[in-house]
């Protein structure tokens, strides 16, 4: 190992892996290929040669272009620079929408059918559908959030793909341009850390620069960073949040995400008055998209770990007579349950419609163990991340749990990134 890396080899790129990298075989090794389209032949620079079952390569140029390719829709990602200068956050950007889409359902068959071995199943047929409005944009304009890293010269810019080497860029064509306007991309920013750039509903964006040597003290492990509050609308409903809280990155997410939950749940399984929950709740929203959908008078508790964003749910859920907003850990939160729980309590929540919406990371297993124990009469996952579903999907399914709909959005255009919305109920 070590002999190859930085020369360039010819790749035959046959597939899509999760990250959205090409994988090829050099020598009866896989190779992971950054900026490549599967059946493209490419030259590629071998940038990984350190790991036993894989390498990785960062494509040079392309010797038999797919169809699909497409000039690079950020400049500073694009092929001709560089690979060690290229900005990362854009790596399907050189590739048409449709086929983008298409790349992405490939990823999400492919992860249920590794790791949640569905086979023959209907959920296979998914689609990955378009957000409104992004393939008229081209698929430009919808980050209403970007975090931006700062150099040791103050120079202000996105990281390199895969690295943590900040690049010098002149625009930030996916943010939405009150984000991209905000961005303080030719300042010099002495001493700070990293800037994070937010939409701030119908008033522009704001810029919060994070600078712990200027005074500015970085948060003790495990506690997010306090901000102001901001206003987000989704249709008739106004969301509080923390401006440095979570909230979707698309400036249409929320809005998809509340359509899609409202559409999913199934109705002859929902009782208002069962005990049901939002696990990972952030500030309500799709608490509030399970009350406008059964009613004001519906029971339902947000649980979260972020205490703000918890303190901005119970704000947002005023409305809602029965909609209560708890901080705690997920796993705490069930394992507390299922100890303290009567037996009439049990027979309730079996009642109960389970909305569940975890960071990347997924819900784990001991999260789906707990609600494996709890048995609710359906669960709604909203999936960031198509493997840490599919692994999810795979104990559920164990544990006697089947998918019954799945649907999936571009809520990232450009990026490998997609989000899934999928329904599951006791078989
Ligand atoms: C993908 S976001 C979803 C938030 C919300 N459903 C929404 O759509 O706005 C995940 C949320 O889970 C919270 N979180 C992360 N780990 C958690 C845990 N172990 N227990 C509870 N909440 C957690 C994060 O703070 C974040 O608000």
């Amino acid at each position: 190992m070590g002999e190859l890396l930085g020369t360039t080899v010819e790749l035959e790129v046959t597939n899509v892996a999760h990250g959205g990298v090409g994988v090829a075989r050099l020598d009866g090794r896989v190779v992971f290929v950054a900026d490549a389209i599967p059946g493209e032949t490419v030259l590629a620079r071998i940038s990984a040669d350190d790991h036993a079952s894989f390498w990785r390569a960062e494509t040079t140029s392309v010797i038999d272009p797919s169809p699909h390719r497409r000039p690079h829709v950020w400049q500073s990602a694009a092929l001709e620079r560089d690979p060690d200068a290229r900005a990362g956050g854009a790596e399907f950007g050189h590739i048409d929408l449709p086929w983008q889409r298409e790349l992405k359902r490939q990823v999400i068959v492919d992860s249920l059918q590794r790791f949640a071995k569905l086979t023959d199943h209907t959920a296979l047929d998914v689609v990955v559908e378009p957000v409104a409005g992004d393939d008229a944009a081209n698929g430009l304009g919808w980050r209403s959030r970007v975090s931006l890293h700062v150099d040791s010269d103050g120079i202000v810019g996105p990281y390199a793909a895969r690295s943590h080497r900040v690049v010098a860029v002149p625009d930030l064509p996916l943010a939405t341009p009150a984000v991209e306007y905000a961005s303080p991309l030719d300042e010099r920013l002495f001493g700070a850390e990293s800037v994070d750039v937010i939409s701030d509903g119908r008033r522009g964006a704001r810029v919060v620069v994070h600078a712990p040597a200027a005074g500015e003290r970085t948060p003790p492990a495990g506690k997010p960073p306090v901000g102001k509050p901001i206003v987000e609308r989704v249709g008739e409903r106004e969301f509080r949040l923390d401006e440095l809280g979570f909230w979707q990155v698309h400036h249409r997410a929320a809005a998809t995400l509340t359509g899609a939950v409202q559409r999913q749940l199934i109705e002859q399984l929902f009782d208002a008055d069962a005990p049901n929950l939002d696990l990972y709740g952030g500030v309500g929203l799709l608490t509030a998209a399970v009350g406008d959908r059964f009613g004001a008078g519906t029971r339902i508790e947000s649980v979260e770990s972020d205490a703000r964003a918890t303190e901005n749910a119970g704000f947002n859920l005023r409305d809602f007579a029965k909609a209560t907003a708890v901080t705690a850990r997920v796993d705490r939160y069930l394992g507390q349950m299922l100890r303290t729980m009567t037996s009439a309590d049990r027979g309730r929540f079996e009642r109960a419609s389970v909305v569940i919406d975890p960071p990347r990371s997924g819900a784990g297993k001991q999260v789906v163990k707990s609600l494996l124990e709890l048995r609710p009469a359906q669960l709604v996952y909203v999936a960031c991340d198509p493997v840490a579903f599919a692994r999810d999907l795979g104990q559920l399914d164990a544990g006697g749990y089947e998918l019954r709909s799945l649907t999936a959005f571009d809520l990232f255009p450009h990026t490998h990134h997609v989000e899934a919305v999928g329904v599951l109920t006791p078989r």
